[in-house]
């Protein structure tokens, strides 16, 4: 899977985890940054990701800042993303099940990597029931 990754300062540890733990199962990771502590901006690192998803050149994106909340509302300003903010492992279940998200947003201030890198193996994973929720989602854009 071709997987495209941004953070700010706050995801970059989690970033460099999650990276090295996806291209050991195989999967090609594309990373926009950042790439150091430095105090940057988090649109600058999602619209990357987004671009990625909405052309194509990745499956799947994932985008990190503190809460999540920064960088999930920048990336879910694209047409082409449904961005979904998780915690738990359930809830990145339901994304792909009932949403088709196709970027998953973590809060690296709120959950610890262990977490972190088990709601991106979930995500990666599961697949879109389609049905009802498909009928929902294609009602989601204005
Ligand atoms: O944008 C955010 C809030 O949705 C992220 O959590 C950022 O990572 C956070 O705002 C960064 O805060 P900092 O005090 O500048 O490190």
């Amino acid at each position: 899977m071709n997987i495209s990754i941004g953070a700010d300062h706050a995801g970059i540890e989690y970033k460099a985890a999650i990276t090295k733990e996806l291209e050991s199962k195989g999967h090609t990771v594309t990373d926009h940054g950042a790439y150091s502590e430095e105090s940057v901006d988090y649109p600058d690192f999602g619209h990357p990701v987004a671009n990625d998803v909405e052309n194509g050149k990745a499956d799947l994106g994932i985008v990190i800042c503190g809460s999540g909340n920064g960088i999930n509302m920048t990336v879910n300003k694209h047409a082409g993303i449904r961005s979904a903010l998780c915690w738990n492992t359930e809830l990145a279940a339901l994304a792909r099940q009932h949403n088709n998200a196709n970027v998953l947003a973590l809060p690296a201030r709120f959950i610890d990597l262990d977490l972190a890198l088990a709601c991106v193996n979930t995500f990666i994973t599961e697949e879109f029931e389609g049905g009802r929720h498909e009928r929902r989602v294609n009602k989601i854009p204005c």
